[in-house]
């Protein structure tokens, strides 16, 4: 059934370049409806998402180039080995397949599972398959819904470390997460969304 919950309305926020902003709220508030908003996957009923200050609809396939959505589902195919599945994220996201693919696995400590199908690890090391396409990308945004998910504490410091470096490029970085960003990056921005009934 068709629920007609309002999320959110009035709502209006801007992210600079070099600025990393976490969505806050309980479940069900609205905060993956708002990054795939964001990102043009679905549509509001009002309003626009401006990119450069071009309206995201208008110039889609330009706006597509500078982002990279990484959703709570990491979008990784358990038939595929980890190897094959960034080398298919490269090729189908337009991107030249880098010398360093090995490298990337094996800093995100995935050093011999690369070649085995990924449904055989484990949930954490899936995500760290699904993360390595932000050792390998010029996007501009990041939308990233939980990337933290299963991740161990040396995942969650590689991870904030990559966050650190996108943003020292000038990238920008729309997250959600339950993590508490606020000690590693002094200028975080935080949305914060209610649960409206
Ligand atoms: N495809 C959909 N069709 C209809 N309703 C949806 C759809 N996706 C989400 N919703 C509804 O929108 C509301 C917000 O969902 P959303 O996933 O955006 O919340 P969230 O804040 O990300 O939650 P969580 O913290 O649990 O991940 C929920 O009530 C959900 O049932």
């Amino acid at each position: 059934m068709k629920q007609e919950r309002c999320l959110f309305e009035s709502l209006s926020f801007a992210l600079e370049s070099g600025k990393i902003m976490q969505v806050e709220g309980p479940n069900g508030a609205g905060k993956t409806s708002l990054l795939r908003i964001v990102a043009g996957f679905a549509n509001a009923d009002e309003g626009n998402v401006i990119f450069n200050g071009q309206s995201i609809t208008d110039h889609y396939d330009e706006f597509a180039t500078q982002l990279l959505f990484i959703g709570h589902k990491t979008g990784v195919n358990g038939q595929l080995t980890a190897y094959e599945n960034v080398c298919h994220w490269l090729d189908v996201h337009g991107y030249e397949r880098p010398t360093n693919i090995y490298e990337v696995l094996a800093k995100l400590g995935l050093v011999g599972l690369e070649d085995v199908p990924v449904r055989t690890l484990s949930a954490g090391q899936q995500r760290r398959v699904a993360l390595a396409r932000l050792w390998m990308n010029n996007a501009k945004l990041w939308i990233l819904d939980e990337p933290f998910t299963a991740l161990d504490k040396k995942g969650v410091i590689l991870l904030q470390q990559q966050f650190a470096q996108q943003l020292s490029l000038g990238g920008s970085i729309l997250l959600t997460t339950h993590q508490d960003l606020t000690t590693h990056f002094d200028d975080l921005k935080t949305l914060v969304l209610e649960y409206r009934h």
